[in-house]
């Protein structure tokens, strides 16, 4: 990484390491994500893929090393950011419309204001248009598939049009077809929009994924959509002849430390 690719990245983490009260849940992470760039994290459920996002929204603040987010603290320029929470869905009876869910993404002050019948109307219906469900827009949203409403709480964190997503296992409960759907809108949302999705979804082999990153206390990075066997051990460690994977040294590749760590964690 040179000085400039930092400069210019959307995302920089320098040897960040975090703790909930003594427990160490991210250690010396070091991560920059280009502008535009499709990232997609990996790891085993208490992994710290959440905890990482967090910290890049500034919702936690690092222990040890620093994190920068548009070359600035993160937290400040919410309206550069959209997100789509992992236990964000809303009740599938929730008395709305799609076009009105896609509207709660705008702050606060802007739903009420005078222009908010045309003028936000028209980028609810953009952002539904770029999510590929515009004809959905005056359906109730509890009438909708998993799929459909997942696409739905995208196109509201897409209203303010931000330059960073950031999305937390947008496939819960989806099946292959919808994830296949979702990612494919993923990808068409590209250009200058700078995507960051965990996911428990290992068959991550579409060419439109920039990096795929292992996250399981320590961070392991890869080029491209390959899972390399460094990340897998790093995600779940040396298993034994008994294992489905058992034939795979995996931790011949780990630093020592990461790799006795994984022995540690929770298998998904
Ligand atoms: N508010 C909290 N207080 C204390 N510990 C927490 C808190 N939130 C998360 N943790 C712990 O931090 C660790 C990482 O949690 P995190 O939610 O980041 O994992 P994850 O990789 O996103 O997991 P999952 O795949 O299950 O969503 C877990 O051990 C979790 O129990």
């Amino acid at each position: 990484m040179t000085a400039s690719d930092s400069d210019s990245a959307a995302i920089v983490l320098e040897n960040v390491s975090f703790r909930f009260d003594r427990e160490p849940i991210l250690e010396a992470i070091d991560l920059v994500i280009p502008p535009g760039a499709f990232t997609v994290i990996v790891g085993p459920n208490g992994g710290g893929k959440t905890t990482l996002l967090h910290l890049i929204l500034g919702l936690y603040h690092p222990n040890a090393g620093s994190v920068r987010v548009f070359g600035d603290k993160p937290g400040r320029h919410p309206e550069r950011i959209g997100y789509v929470p992992q236990h964000g869905n809303l009740a599938p009876g929730f008395p709305a419309t799609v076009e009105q869910v896609v509207l709660m993404g705008l702050p606060h002050g802007r739903r009420h204001g005078p222009g908010f019948h045309v003028d936000e109307r028209e980028r609810a219906r953009q952002a539904l248009d770029r999510t590929g469900i515009l004809e959905l827009a005056q359906r109730p949203f509890g009438s909708l598939s998993g799929g459909q409403r997942q696409r739905v709480l995208i196109a509201r964190a897409l209203i303010t049009e931000p330059e960073l997503l950031l999305l937390d296992e947008p496939f819960s409960n989806i099946d292959p077809y919808g994830r296949a759907c979702i990612h494919e809108t993923l990808e068409d949302l590209g250009g200058t929009l700078t995507r960051v999705m965990v996911s428990h979804d290992l068959g991550i082999t579409r060419q439109a994924v920039s990096q795929v990153l292992a996250v399981n206390r320590w961070l392991v990075s890869g080029e491209g959509p390959s899972i390399t066997e460094e990340m897998l051990a790093l995600m779940y460690g040396q298993h034994g002849a008994d294992c489905p994977m058992g034939h795979v040294a995996l931790n011949a590749h780990l630093p020592s430390q990461a790799a006795s760590a994984s022995q540690g964690r929770d298998a998904p």
